[in-house]
Order: C-alpha cells, then structure tokens, then sequence
C-alpha cells in the first residue's frame, strides 16, 4: 500500500468535508485548494512579505486525460471566490514541427527532447517574479503545431494554472526545472483504455471540424476512409502518446500533491492526497 498518498472515494472525501450543498469530486478540489491558499497568504502576512508572485498550480497527466478541460473548470472554481486566475499550457513551448523534423524528433513530440526547457523555465521565473505582459508562443491543437508569428501574453493574476505533460518532467541538464515554480501539483489519472477512447473521440471531432479547411493537419486524415484514417491515430496513440506516458509522463505521479482519478464518463472517482 502506498502510504505517501491519503486515498479518498467519495464517501471518504465526503467526511473530511464541512456540510455542504454539492460532495462531488470538484467540492472537495476548491476545498482543499482554497485551504492551501489561505495558509500561503497567513504565512506571507505573518512574515511581512510584499507578495507580487502568483500561486502557480500545475496539472499533469498523459495526453488526452483532460488537463485542459479540467484547468477550465478549475478556473471557474477559482473565480467563485474573487481570484483572477489564467491558464497557460506547455504546448507552447514545445518545439515547431519545422524544429522538430529538422532534428529527427517528429516521432518524439510531446517528449522531454522536444520541450524548449529554457524558455518554460523562463517564463515560469517571470510569472514567479511578478513581471507583467510575458510573452510565449502559441500552440495550436488544430494546426498541431506552433502558430506563426503569434504571441500570448500572460497577465499577472492571482493564480497561474500552467497545464501539461511535461509540467512535472525533468530536462536533461542540470539547473531549474519547472516544477520549481509549482506550489500545488496535480496529476490526472485514469485507465489506459479511458484515456485512448477519449483520444480518439477529440481526433474524431478534430477531423470533423477540419473536414473544410484544407490547411490543416487533419484535413488529409478527414478525407481518408474512416478505418484508415483511424489506423493513422492508434499508431500514434500506442507509438508516440503511450510510449510517453509509460516512460516519461507516469514516472512523475508521484510528484504531484493530489492525483485525481477519473471513470469512463470523466467523472472523479478517487482524490490522493500526499500526506507530507
Ligand atoms: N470533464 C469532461 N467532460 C466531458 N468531456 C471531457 C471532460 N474532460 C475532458 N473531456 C474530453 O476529453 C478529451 C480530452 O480532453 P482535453 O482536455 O483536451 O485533454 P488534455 O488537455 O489532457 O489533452 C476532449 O475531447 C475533451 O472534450
Ligand atoms: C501536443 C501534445 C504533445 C500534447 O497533447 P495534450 O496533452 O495537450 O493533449 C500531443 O497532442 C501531441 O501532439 N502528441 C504527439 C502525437 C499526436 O498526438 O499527434
């Protein structure tokens, strides 16, 4: 039994709970985060520190678990209680399919390889330090690739949730990384056979919302018949996403200060909490 984690089903989150309306998984989520940030502004308050660094929280899991989903909906919890809250994904920093096919890494992407590191631990520093209107690029799910000659630019908020794959990965070499800029980590888990069934069903929607756009990446693959086209999505679900998850994403689990599990219908069906 793994004892570094409290693991709660719903009955059991239920009871560490004050009574409440809703005892769903998300109830207990802004409980707990909202404890964990009320304790940061006691103790900054008590040591006098002029705070200008958002709490930055971070959400890992393999590629498909709903990071991005459920970053949305951590921010719609978070503004409930008057917190500006933005969210970022290390899609950005990952390499362009240009840089990618230029160093052989194509067949890596989403890998630690093809992270630019410097510039996300950079940004991260930033946002830490309290600068204003930082500037990344753009990943673009549709495009699956980095979008030309366009910028975001971060805010400063209240709270930072930085999303992704990688969040809780090491580089290669030595120096910061970012899960130093991380003051709550949180790892989405569910079975693999979950996570490839709502992969394929965003690619399915992905397909179909490019049926017409002709620039784009799943154009080709909307044209195809259906089977060949889903042939094309396994290989690169069992040969590039899976292949990561199992060597580089799960390994970083047991960073992470809450795993939370979900069911087939992405409902939450267990919280870990680590207990140190
Ligand atoms: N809570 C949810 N309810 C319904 N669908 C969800 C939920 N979370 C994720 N999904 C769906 O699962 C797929 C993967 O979610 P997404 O947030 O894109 O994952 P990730 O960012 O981890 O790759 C998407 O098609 C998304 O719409
Ligand atoms: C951009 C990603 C690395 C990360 O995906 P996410 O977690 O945002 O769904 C991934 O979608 C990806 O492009 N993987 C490479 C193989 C593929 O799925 O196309």
């Amino acid at each position: 039994m793994n004892t570094e984690y409290l693991h709660l089903t719903p009955d059991r989150w239920q009871n560490l709970m004050p009574p409440s309306n809703s005892l769903d998984g998300w109830s207990f989520i802004s409980y707990v985060l909202n404890k964990e940030l009320l304790a940061r502004k006691i103790s900054l308050k008590e040591l006098k520190w002029q705070n200008l660094s958002p709490y930055v929280i971070g959400i890992s899991g393999s590629v498909a678990a709903g990071k991005s989903t459920f970053a949305q909906k951590l921010k719609q919890c978070l503004e409930k209680e008057d917190k500006q809250v933005e969210i970022v994904s290390t899609d950005n920093f990952l390499m362009s399919n240009a840089e990618l096919e230029e160093k052989g890494l194509m067949e890596q992407k989403g890998f630690p390889a093809s992270i630019n590191w410097k510039a996300l631990n950079n940004f991260l520093l930033n946002v830490k330090l309290g600068n204003n209107n930082i500037p990344y690029r753009l990943y673009s799910q549709e495009l699956s690739d980095l979008i030309p000659d366009k910028l975001g630019t971060y805010k400063q908020a209240d709270i930072l949730i930085i999303e992704g794959i990688n969040i809780l990965e090491l580089p290669k070499e030595n120096g910061p990384i970012p899960s130093d800029y991380l003051d709550y980590a949180i790892y989405l888990d569910s079975d693999e056979k979950n996570l490839e069934t709502w992969f394929m069903k965003r690619y399915h929607y992905l397909l179909e919302l490019n049926r017409n756009n002709p620039d784009n990446f799943f154009y080709k693959w909307a044209h195809v018949d259906r089977k060949q086209a889903d042939e094309f999505a396994k290989k690169v679900w069992f040969d590039v996403n899976i292949k990561n998850l199992h060597e580089f994403i799960a390994p970083t689990k047991v960073r992470a200060n809450m795993i939370v599990t979900k069911a087939l219908d992405h409902s939450i069906s267990a919280i870990d909490l680590k207990q140190f």
